[in-house]
């Protein structure tokens, strides 16, 4: 007997109903996927929705014991049947349609050189990547517009094809190596519930390959392309920038509906502009190096800290300009797990271990530079950092407080001891505002001033 597909679309609608979680006639059912339990509704219940201001009743009737056969019965006001009948089954071909695409495993492709047999360029595999946009750390408020970004298009089909606009949408990632691009895209496609086309251009021979690509891929999807700021730089594929432009906004790119392109960069100033204009790129997302208010939230997903000893000294490092990628800090934190105290003590001197390297690109570059650390409070510090030729550094420090009036002189054995003499100072005599460091390479000094 053939199954009647209406039926098991208003039957599958009326179970995602939160009427069914307080319902007292409810079955348990294990689903598909090992974590998934269904809760399926009694026979002989009456169900009440609401649409458009009307009420509607559904009943699960049961006719024939011997082979389970059911109906769903039903009934809506005369006074409102014909004003929301029709738009009431297209509602609920619209939900189910959406349960199905949050219930099916998502895949990940990738393109390969050769097209083996009838498989095409693309092989994939079930996509098990566990992140997620709550996994991920990020602006909690820059998270909460990309996700409604992301479910307002979605919902846009009728806007967009009224605008004769293909109904695609681009995001461009970008910021330093390991501030949770990659991640983040493997978070939007478990959101969207869409396949991941992941191109890599070096396998790609040329422009009309890469369309070719394209008009292989399936609607709902996200075609993503990591690190397009290098294949642009170094042109190290067959494809060209033309190729590259026609992919993301071309004639090509409106085969199928409901894609996202997402594209990934270190950094993109070094790109054409032509690349990043609106229709190419949609919405701009950076992904910055670790604050403190990441570092919080990673401590607290990865240690389970919510607050500790330790932070107010790693809040005062992060204020001096030193910082880790994400991805340094979670490696930190994941290896120290069995000691929070440990972890943060690593946090602190691998933060040490970034200024302390800021100050000797700073000295080893050409020309002066400038860094500036703001430690909060008072003080007025003038120093010279000398600079000698096997390297190491060693100099003098003078600290001058004029609402004290004090100073003192103190030596500094290396540069990098820096942070943790001033941390010393501004313990005892109250923060330092400001400081700033300039070093002259010329003169193969650094003279330290606190503002
Ligand atoms: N913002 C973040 N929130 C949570 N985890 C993060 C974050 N950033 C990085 N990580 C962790 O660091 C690791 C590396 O991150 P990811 O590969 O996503 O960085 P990326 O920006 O894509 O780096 P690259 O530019 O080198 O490709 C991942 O294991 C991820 O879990």
């Amino acid at each position: 007997m053939q199954e009647n597909q209406l039926y098991r679309k208003v039957y599958a609608y009326l179970n995602s109903l939160p009427f069914v979680e307080d319902s007292d006639f409810a079955n348990l059912f294990s689903g598909s996927k090992s974590t998934e339990i269904n809760l399926i509704l009694d026979d002989d219940q009456t169900i009440v929705d609401k649409f458009l201001g009307a009420r509607v009743h559904w009943t699960i009737e049961k006719h024939d014991n011997k082979n389970g056969l059911k109906s769903l019965v039903l009934k809506i006001r005369k006074n409102h049947k014909r004003r929301i009948l029709v738009p009431y089954l297209q509602h609920i071909h619209q939900v189910f349609d959406e349960i199905e695409q949050k219930r099916r495993e998502v895949r990940l492709y990738v393109n390969v050189e050769d097209e083996l047999e009838r498989n095409g360029r693309w092989r994939s595999t079930s996509f098990t990547h566990p992140a997620t946009m709550e996994t991920i750390v990020m602006d909690a408020d820059l998270k909460t517009r990309i996700k409604s970004d992301l479910e307002s298009f979605l919902k846009s089909r009728q806007y967009y094809h009224r605008l004769g606009r293909v109904w695609k949408r681009s995001y461009l990632l970008y910021g330093s190596a390991g501030t949770g691009k990659s991640t983040f895209v493997a978070a939007m496609a478990k959101h969207l519930s869409y396949d991941i086309y992941e191109i890599n251009l070096h396998k790609v021979a040329n422009d009309s390959d890469l369309k070719y690509l394209l008009l292989q891929t399936t609607n709902r999807s996200l075609l993503v392309i990591e690190d397009l700021d290098r294949y642009l730089g170094t042109k190290s594929t067959a494809v060209s920038l033309s190729g590259i432009l026609n992919f993301m906004d071309g004639i090509f790119s409106c085969c199928g509906e409901e894609r996202v392109m997402v594209f990934t960069m270190n950094n993109k100033e070094c790109v054409d502009p032509n690349v990043l204009r609106p229709g190419r790129i949609d919405v701009h997302i950076n992904f910055p190096l670790c604050d403190f208010t990441a570092f919080k939230s990673l401590a607290n997903s990865h240690l389970g800290l919510k607050d500790h000893k330790l932070f107010p000294q790693v809040e005062e490092i992060f204020q001096t300009g030193a910082s880790l990628s994400p991805a340094e800090v979670c490696e930190i934190m994941i290896s120290n797990r069995s000691s929070p105290s440990r972890a943060l003590k690593t946090v602190i001197t691998a933060l040490q271990g970034d200024l302390a390297s800021r100050l000797n690109r700073r000295l080893n570059g050409s020309g002066s530079g400038r860094i500036t650390y703001e430690l909060g409070g008072h003080g007025d510090f003038t120093g010279r950092v000398e600079r000698r030729s096997n390297g190491s550094e060693s100099g003098r420090v003078t600290y001058e407080s004029e609402k004290e009036g004090q100073t003192g002189i103190h030596p500094i054995k290396e540069i990098k001891n820096l942070y943790g003499y001033l941390r010393a100072r501004s313990s005892r005599k109250g923060s330092i505002e400001k400081l700033d460091i300039d070093i002259h390479e010329k003169e193969n000094s650094c003279l330290i001033h606190g503002i």
